[in-house]
């Protein structure tokens, strides 16, 4: 186990990593900074990681020498390269979560929602490092069984969703439909306007329940998840479904246009992955959105779609419980309105480069 990581990264190999997460979800790895190929000067000066990168050149160079001949010497390039990929991601991931933790993080706060994925583990072993002075006061609200228990691997306290409601209790004067103070999780794609895909790992449901119960909702990822417009590098749309109702579901998606949506499976066997709901996941790919802002150019019939039209109209399919698309109003808006409607967007994005900055969004 890699110590300098957060339990629930470190356990996972760096195959499951870059596979699981990077390969098989659709996203396309950091290429490698030109410095370990070129040794190219002015990208290593620019470099915050300049040291790691050399250590890396290092490597490829002494590998070179060890395995002289092709398929073996390719091989250990490959695999050095994919575990010296990995930790740049992992360093774009942390750095990503240690500003937004530093930004955001309130030592006034009661409940803090924590969302799934490999990222916002960074989120809580930073929100970890303030110690029981200040957590110790605090509750920690899930969006389902692996944020639980990365919560509690990290020693701090859980409130289920549910218990949180009950806790907080019914007032049908009061205005304040947002009990959580804060809410930090990750995103697969991330758009201009701060419309996201969620929902790789299946957590959606979850995730827009407890966005909807968030005053703010910030978002952390790595730079490769920032984009213009959504389903840019991102391929499919995820989609819970009753198990029942997911063959049905899958046609009615085929009729709106997307090409081949499959029910997702897991491991070896190809069995259907089960959520937390205990449902299906069908991921169903559309062409690349427009923004919201771009609802004149909107035409579904040729497949343009606004991330709120399309949401509203895979929302209505029956059978389904909840859409991986989290576009429309955020928290403060919602609140600004005082209505009963959705505020599941963030507020802001932070993005972590393999160089080590942050850029921001929102
Ligand atoms: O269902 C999973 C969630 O929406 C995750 O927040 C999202 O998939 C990002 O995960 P990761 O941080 O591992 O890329």
């Amino acid at each position: 186990m890699n110590p300098s990581l957060p339990r629930a990264v470190a356990t996972r190999s760096i195959r499951q990593l870059t596979s699981a997460r990077a390969v098989f979800r659709g996203h396309p790895a950091f290429s490698i900074p030109r410095i370990l190929i070129t040794g190219d000067k002015q990208a290593g000066q620019q470099s915050h990681n300049k040291e790691q990168l050399r250590n890396i050149h290092l490597s490829l160079t002494h590998s070179s020498a060890a395995f002289s001949t092709s398929t073996s010497k390719r091989k250990a390039k490959e695999a050095i390269m994919s575990s010296n990929t990995t930790d740049l991601i992992e360093s774009a991931k942390r750095a990503a979560c240690r500003q937004a933790v530093a930004d955001h993080f309130n030592s006034s706060f009661t409940y803090v929602g924590i969302g799934s994925g490999s990222t916002v583990a960074y989120v809580v072993e930073a929100i970890a490092e303030y110690g029981p002075s200040v957590t110790g006061k605090m509750k920690f609200v899930p969006t389902g069984s692996g944020s639980t228990a990365l919560i509690r691997n990290a020693g701090l306290s859980v409130l289920q969703v549910p218990d949180l409601l009950l806790e907080v209790g019914f007032d049908p004067e009061s205005t304040d439909h947002q009990p959580i103070d804060l809410y930090f999780d990750g995103a697969d794609e991330v758009d201009a306007e701060l419309n996201c895909i969620k929902g790789g790992g299946a957590c959606h449901f979850q995730e827009k329940l407890v966005s909807r119960l968030s005053k703010r909702f910030v978002c952390v990822a790595d730079s490769r998840k920032k984009v213009d417009r959504l389903l840019t590098s991102w391929a499919y749309i995820p989609v819970e479904v009753s198990p029942m109702g997911a063959e049905y579901v899958r046609r009615e998606l085929l009729r709106l246009g997307s090409k081949d949506p499959k029910i997702r499976t897991s491991g070896p066997t190809f069995i259907r992955t089960i959520t937390d709901n205990h449902n299906h996941i069908i991921d169903a790919p559309f062409p690349t959105l427009l923004l919201n802002s771009e609802a004149d150019k909107q035409d579904p019939a040729k497949g343009l779609w606004t991330p709120n039209a399309l949401l509203a109209r895979i929302k209505g399919i029956f059978g389904v419980l909840e859409v991986g698309i989290f576009s429309g109003l955020n928290g403060p808006q919602v609140a600004q309105l005082d209505s009963g409607v959705e505020g599941v967007k963030p507020v802001k994005a932070y993005f972590g480069t393999p160089d080590g900055k942050v850029e921001t969004l929102g």
